[in-house]
């Protein structure tokens, strides 16, 4: 049996990370992946998805074109083509990342993991290697937490991935991130798309300006909603479904996307028999330092369920690395984290809601711009912008800032750094505006469109 400092299961942003950084501190490791490197984000999430959001926003670009005096003839949209592309730079991505960890020394195993006891690991052609440490980051899967009829002939993200081509009409159950990115893509490329939404909101937990302002701009590019409602039955009809909703709606459809969430990837682990403990929900529990209740095992990413985003998969696998392989104890801070949700329009968000400000902060300063952005003048779109601040007016710390519109998961990259540098309104005041762009708004607030004090 081989021995290692560190095996890691999973080949996906915390796991690929944490192997590493571990392999520069001196480890020897070991890394097991099931499917292939580079996990959800690279394989079957964030790099996928964000090129067919690419693609789908042309539509938009040769509309506007029009307004500028380009004519343009007709277009067409090939979606084999592209999903050609896509897929071979998501191969030479996943070599990208092979070839990184062989260059650290990481020993890769591809193959199923499991538990034997805390210290060893089966793999699925029965091999056993045995750790001193054991890290798992195994992500998550897609739920399926509704049961009605047929449900097995919808797909999740991942047979979004794998459609050989546009279907024509597009029934979405859901409205998270992955919900409203697909119906966007989808819409944009020429789709009918119908979400069936069980509650009478969309994005959960985000800022309540965020959620109605991008529900009407969704609604206006033509997505039908269905709010207050759920799927009871699918038929096949030919090559066609049929929908049923509990009101008796009835919806044709080609493709019926279920995007109602993800569960940890702690299944078929064997964890019972070492005793990890596990929360309601099936995520790993772990510590500060991403340290589960059973020594010299640890777990980080989507399978703790804290905050399910790659950024913070990588931070938690780089941070786990360092402070048990690198004498450098590092925490990672869970909060104030910078997000985007590239539905068109984008989604860019940090800090605080205002109904989560409101709890802290009584003397509350809301700021916000509406507006049109100058290049949908020439063009007539119909896009707007919103721009949310909300500041301390006690001590002008800014607490959060939100934004709908071209580019803002862009912004929000660098309005996190000036969040995390504890910006207060005076230090916007103080910037100057860069001019004609619209991310000068964030420097030319000058009055509260509302003021709290409770
Ligand atoms: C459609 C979609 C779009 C997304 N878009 C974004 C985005 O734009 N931005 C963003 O920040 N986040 C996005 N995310 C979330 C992001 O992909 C995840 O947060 C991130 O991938 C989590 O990384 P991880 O290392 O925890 O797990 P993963 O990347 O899921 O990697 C886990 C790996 O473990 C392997 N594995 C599981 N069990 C075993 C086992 N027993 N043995 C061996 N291997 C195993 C899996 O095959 C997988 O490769 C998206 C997710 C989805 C589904
Ligand atoms: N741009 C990004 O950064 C990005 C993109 C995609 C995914 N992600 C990450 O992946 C996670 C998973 O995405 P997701 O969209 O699957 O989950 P989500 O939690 O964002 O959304 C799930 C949706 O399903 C609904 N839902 C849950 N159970 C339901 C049920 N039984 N019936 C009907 N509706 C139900 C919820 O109300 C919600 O609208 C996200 O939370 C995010 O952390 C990030």
């Amino acid at each position: 049996m081989k021995n290692f400092d560190l095996i890691v299961i999973g080949g996906g942003s915390g796991g690929v990370r944490a192997a590493r950084i571990a392999a520069n501190h001196g480890a020897s490791v070991a890394l097991i992946e099931e499917y292939r490197l580079g996990g959800t984000c690279v394989i079957r999430g964030c790099v996928p998805k964000k090129l067919m959001v690419y693609a789908s926003r042309f539509a938009h670009e040769f509309e506007d074109a029009k307004g500028y005096g380009w004519s343009i003839g007709e277009t067409q949209f090939n979606w084999a083509q592209l999903k050609l592309k896509r897929d071979h730079e998501v191969a030479r991505l996943e070599e990208v990342y092979r070839k990184n960890l062989l260059a650290a020394g990481v020993c890769i195993y591809q193959g199923h993991a499991s538990f034997v006891d805390s210290k060893t690991i089966l793999l699925s052609n029965n091999e056993t290697l045995s750790g001193s440490h054991i890290l798992i980051a195994t992500g998550g899967t897609p739920v399926a937490n509704d049961d009605y009829p047929n449900i097995e002939y919808t797909i999740d993200s991942n047979g979004f991935f794998d459609l050989d081509h546009l279907p024509k009409k597009v029934v979405i159950h859901g409205a998270g991130y992955i919900a409203l990115e697909f119906a966007c893509i989808f819409r944009l490329l020429g789709s009918t798309v119908d979400i069936i939404v069980r509650g009478d909101n969309i994005l959960r937990g985000f800022d309540s300006d965020i959620q109605s302002q991008l529900k009407k701009e969704l609604i206006q590019s033509g997505i039908n909603f269905h709010f207050g409602k759920n799927i009871q039955s699918i038929a096949r009809l030919n090559d066609q479904f049929l929908v049923t909703l509990d009101d008796d709606t009835k919806l044709d459809a080609n493709c019926v996307l279920r995007a109602v969430g993800r569960i940890p990837n702690t299944q078929d682990l064997n964890l019972e028999k070492v005793g990890i403990l596990l929360d309601s929900k099936g995520a790993i529990t772990v510590n500060d330092y991403s340290q589960t209740n059973i020594e010299g095992i640890y777990a980080v990413g989507d399978v703790t369920n804290r905050v399910n985003l790659t950024p913070m998969a990588i931070r938690e696998g780089h941070a786990f690395a360092d402070t048990v392989f690198g004498k450098n104890p590092r925490l990672v801070n869970h909060s104030l984290v910078p997000t985007a949700v590239f539905t068109s329009p984008e989604v860019g968000v940090v800090g605080l809601t205002e109904e989560q400000a409101l709890i802290q902060y009584p003397e509350l300063d809301v700021y916000i711009a509406h507006f049109r952005p100058m290049k949908a003048t020439l063009s007539g779109a119909q896009d707007k912008v919103l721009f949310k601040l909300l500041v301390d007016r006690a001590t002008d710390k800014v607490l959060g800032f939100h934004s709908i519109g071209h580019d803002t998961g862009e912004m929000i990259q660098l309005l996190g750094i000036a969040l995390q540098m504890k910006v207060t309104k005076k230090d916007l005041d103080a910037t100057l505006a860069v001019h004609p762009t619209a991310a000068e708004e964030w420097v030319t607030f000058r009055t509260p469109t509302r003021q709290h004090n409770i």
